[in-house]
């Protein structure tokens, strides 16, 4: 069976998933890093992307050359909106994933790409400007395995950024562009390769802080990542029995 895919931008945002599939270095990698291991009965791929987008796609275009997965999963920490019902340690599952500063800044205000009229991708008719449509059905599974485990989850947009928003003022402009309960500086980009290549994709991302004014001594990205890894490990237990 084809292997799973898991990326995510940091180490620590994968090292439980590494040892937990106990995965090796696949030689021949280093930026990024690639681990090969296994987990109940699926072959799983980790890669560690680096922080933002051009890496996060530079390093799942490579991924999807060399292999040929059946599903592919970023996962990592993330801030949550507020309105989100989210706190630090909580789950995120993405319905879509929107590239939230790729757009034009009017007098009027910020828009999107649909007002320059290039769509990031365009396939028999569909155009997608910046707001990627994910596969429902991966995003609900996922929230009601992680529900069922005791997770408290929720299920919605996400907006990826260049610029992390560390005011609630930017925090609210944002979501003025686009519907979110997430923000994050990658998941965007491994959705549009993901669109490109036509493979299944799933984001779901670890509480580590809220979209609010930046304060340090609230996050805790050690809680999140843990709580997203600790999840997707039961997740992949759960696959094959799932997809026979
Ligand atoms: O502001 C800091 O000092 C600081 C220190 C360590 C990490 C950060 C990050 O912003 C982490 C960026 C990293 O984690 C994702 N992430 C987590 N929270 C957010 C957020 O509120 N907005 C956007 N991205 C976030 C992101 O995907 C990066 O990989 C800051």
């Amino acid at each position: 069976m084809s292997p799973v895919i898991v990326t995510a931008s940091t180490e620590m945002e994968v090292s439980l998933l590494i040892s937990g599939c106990s995965a090796l270095p696949v030689a021949g990698f280093d930026h990024p890093g690639v681990y090969r291991g296994e987990r109940g009965g699926s072959e799983v791929i980790i890669g560690i992307t680096g922080i933002g987008k051009v890496n996060a796609a530079y390093a799942t275009t490579l991924l999807l050359e060399r292999y040929t997965p059946r599903l592919l999963v970023n996962t990592g920490c993330g801030g949550a909106f507020p309105g989100s019902g989210l706190g630090v340690g909580d789950l995120a599952v993405a319905s879509s994933e929107s590239l939230a500063d790729e757009g034009v800044q009017t007098p009027q205000g910020w828009r999107g790409l649909d007002l320059i009229g290039i769509p990031v991708f365009e396939k028999r008719g569909e155009k997608v400007f910046n707001e990627i449509p994910l596969a429902r059905d991966l995003a609900e599974q996922a929230r009601f395995d992680a529900e069922t485990r005791g997770y408290r989850t929720a299920l919605g947009g996400f907006l990826t950024v260049s610029t992390c928003s560390g005011t609630a003022v930017r925090g609210t402009e944002m979501l003025q562009r686009f519907p979110g309960i997430c923000e994050n500086m990658e998941g965007g980009a491994v959705a549009q390769v993901a669109l490109i290549y036509g493979v299944p994709f799933l984001e779901l991302r670890g509480i580590s802080n809220l979209v609010e004014d930046r304060d340090f001594r609230r996050w805790n990205l050690q809680l999140a990542v843990t709580n997203a890894q600790q999840f997707l490990l039961t997740y992949l237990d759960n696959l094959n029995a799932r997809q026979q």
